[in-house]
Order: structure tokens, then C-alpha cells, then sequence
């Protein structure tokens, strides 16, 4: 197949995080009420706005999204947690994921379902092969969310959801999951630890969120062992680091793997402008592992790779490395630039450091578990 789907909905845009950064406004604690909080759904209809007025979605495939059913959620998650999230949607202001710090509005379940349905929509379209692959800009994001329970803005794990589809309903028998967010993909990590089908490999600052989550020693257990694998990097890592990350471990991994289809959690939150880790990535940056990864998806599975979004909170940054990962998926210059280049260009991350290097080091042994 050629093509590259995409799926939008206007509700992901809708997503309502209520009046904090990351804690709600509270007079008490002289917490102001907030326009912008960290998880406004503005960051990523910004990147959606971005890649409909370059005229790159003029060369994207559609891909309706739809309402992922109750039995697709529960593939996944607990049927107490679907109750729940269900049960707080119906409340006037709506209700939080499962950590406290994660609000979403009246009918919030709505649109969970429908980022689920987004990733699920995508899977399907290039399992199917009405398109080569697929970028699925959904909102609210999804890879922080465990069985039982939401977190990090995140209330069903649209990824693994996708996943789960794609092996139980399409028959896809080996799927891998590559989670390039900033922040430890706990969720589908513990959703398929004791698994051996699904290969879980995430790169993300080390210790920043969950907090001590997704150490290298990290590996899953009994016929899962070997088959999470963390890739914890130090604070201040650039495109040299990522780059090195996925050139040396990644893709060896997914080599090694030889999954049927390669499911991308994709947040752009590593960015040089992202105000919640820090990590010194640039758009150039993330066309790179973009890159690496059509190329072994190229290699191993058909080109079958479907792109989740996640994470991403600088609404002047996300919307500039996002297109430039869509632009290489569907193989169109759009002739825009980066228009932050000039200013995030000269503060570095393009030297891997001797520390960066032993991190991923680290980690580069773990492949040989992996069948
Ligand atoms: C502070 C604090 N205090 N407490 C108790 C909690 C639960 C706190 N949450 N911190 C967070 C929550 C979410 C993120 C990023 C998520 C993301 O982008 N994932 O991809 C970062 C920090
Ligand atoms: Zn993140």
C-alpha cells in the first residue's frame, strides 16, 4: 500500500483540563486559575491547524476516527475503571483520570473513547492496507494509563488499546510498541509485562515522570522478561542522544523482535521548548527517529507503522516537530521551515556527551534477549 492516513477529530480538540497547570487553582495555596494549563488541547489542534495550512494534509488519507466500543476499552482496562471514568464524566464539571492532576470535563469519556477509536482506526487502515502508515493526532493522550487506573493526563491507553485490536480482532500476531515520549511509557509497559508478543521499548528522561519510573533493570517478567525494554537518558539529551538511542538500540530491538506491525507512542515533549522535561530535541531531531523508524518498519513489517500522539506541551513547538514527522511519514516536503530553527538551533544537544553515551550503553545488551 502507499499513503499515509491521518486521523483528526475536532473534539480532541475540545478536551477540557480545567483551570490549573498541573494542579488545579486553589486560592489557598495562592494557585491562580490558569489560561494555557500544561495539557490545554490548543497544543495539539495547533498541530493539526499546522499541517492542514501547509497543504500537507491535502496528501494524507482520512481516517475517520470513531467511538472505540466498550469491549475495545476493556481488552485493556478494568471494567472498574471504565465505570469510573464513565461515572465521573457525568458529573457537572466531569471528573480526573486516577492521580488527581488529570481533569477531564462533562461527557470527557466521550472524547477518551474517541482518541481510543482514533488509534484503533488507524491500526486497522494500514493492517488492512488501504494505507502504507498512519499518524494518529488524538487527544487525550493515552500511554500513562494502566488497567486500572489513569494518570498523566492520560485516561485509556489508546496505544495498547490499538495494539490489543490489532492482535485479538485483526490478527496480527506480534506487535511492537515504541514510545519516544518524554515520560516513562508505564502504562503499556504494565498492561503487557508478562507478555513475550507484544514488545514494549521506551526512551524517555530518566526519573522524570512517574517519578522512579522505567529504569534500564526494568525488563518485565517470566515470558515477558527481556520484552520491556527502558532506555532512561540524563536530563539535557538533544537530537545527538535520540539519535544514537535509536540507531543503536531501537532498532536493533525491533530487528530482533520482527513485529508484524510497529505502533509509535509519539509525544514531542523531549522538545528544546517543552516546559515539562528537559530534554533539548529539535524538529530535525525528531525527523530523524521518524526516519529510522519508517526505515526498519521498511525492513521487517511492510512499512506497517501507525503513529499515536501523547505528550507535547509547548504550544509554539509541538505543532513545528510534528509536521516535520508527518511530512517524512507520507514523503512530501511541505517547503515550510521550522520557524523556531534560528532560535533553538544554537543551544546544542547535537554533541553526544560521554554521560548520554554510557545511558544508552546501558541498555544496548538488553536486545539480546529479545527473539
Ligand atoms: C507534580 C505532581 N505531584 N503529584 C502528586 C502528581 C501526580 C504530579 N504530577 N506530575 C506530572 C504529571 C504529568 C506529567 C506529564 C505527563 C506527560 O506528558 N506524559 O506523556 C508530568 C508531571
Ligand atoms: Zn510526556
Amino acid at each position: 500500500a502507499t499513503g499515509t492516513g491521518y486521523v483528526w477529530d475536532t473534539q480532541y480538540g475540545w478536551v477540557d483540563t480545567g483551570t490549573g497547570g498541573l494542579s488545579p487553582a486553589d486560592a489557598t495555596k495562592l494557585l491562580q486559575p490558569i489560561a494555557h494549563p500544561f495539557a490545554h488541547p490548543d497544543t495539539k489542534r495547533r498541530l493539526h491547524e499546522l499541517i492542514s495550512a501547509s497543504g500537507l494534509l491535502k496528501h494524507l488519507e482520512p481516517i475517520e476516527a470513531g467511538l472505540a466500543s466498550e469491549e475495545d476499552i476493556l481488552r485493556v482496562h478494568d471494567r472498574a475503571h471504565f465505570d469510573r471514568i464513565v461515572a465521573e464524566s457525568a458529573w457537572p464539571k466531569g471528573g480526573d483520570a486516577g492521580d488527581g492532576h488529570s481533569p477531564f470535563g462533562k461527557g470527557g469519556h466521550q472524547i477518551a473513547m474517541l482518541a481510543a477509536g482514533g488509534a484503533i482506526a488507524a491500526a486497522r487502515a494500514v493492517v488492512e492496507g488501504s494505507v502504507k502508515n498512519a499518524y494518529a493526532l488524538v487527544n487525550p493522550p493515552g500511554h500513562h494509563a494502566e488497567r486500572d487506573r489513569g494518570m498523566g493526563f492520560c485516561i485509556f491507553n489508546n496505544a495498547a488499546i490499538a495494539a490489543s485490536y490489532a492482535r485479538e480482532v485483526l490478527g496480527v500476531q506480534k506487535v511492537a510498541i515504541v514510545d519516544w515520549d518524554v515520560h516513562h511509557g508505564n502504562g503499556a509497559e504494565r498492561i503487557f509485562w508478562k507478555r513475550s508478543d507484544v514488545l514494549n521499548v521506551s526512551v524517555h528522561q530518566e526519573n522524570c515522570f512517574p517519578a522512579y519510573s522505567g529504569p534500564v533493570t526494568s525488563r518485565g517478567e517470566g515470558e515477558g522478561f527481556g520484552y520491556s525494554v527502558n532506555i532512561p537518558l540524563p536530563p539535557g539529551g538533544g537530537n545527538a542522544v535520540y539519535e544514537y538511542a535509536f540507531r543503536t538500540v531501537v532498532i536493533p530491538a525491533l530487528r530482533a523482535f520482527q513485529p508484524d506491525l510497529i505502533i509509535a507512542a509519539s509525544g514531542y515533549d523531549a522538545s528544546m521548548m517543552d516546559p515539562l522535561a528537559r530534554m533539548m530535541v529539535r524538529s530535525d531531531g525528531y525527523e530523524n527517529i521518524a526516519q529510522q523508524m519508517l526505515d526498519v518498519a521498511d525492513e521487517v513489517c511492510g512499512g506497517r507503522l501507525v503513529l499515536v500522539q501523547e505528550g507535547g506541551y509547548s504550544p509554539y513547538y509541538v505543532p513545528f516537530c510534528g509536521l516535520k514527522v508527518v511530512e517524512r511519514m507520507a514523503g512530501v516536503s511541505t517547503g515550510f521551515d521550522d520557524a523556531y530553527f534560528p532560535i533553538v538551533s544554537t543551544k546544542g544537544g547535537d554533541v553526544l556527551l560521554d554521560h548520554e553515551k554510557a545511558a544508552v550503553d546501558a541498555a544496548a545488551p538488553l536486545v539480546s534477549d529479545i527473539r
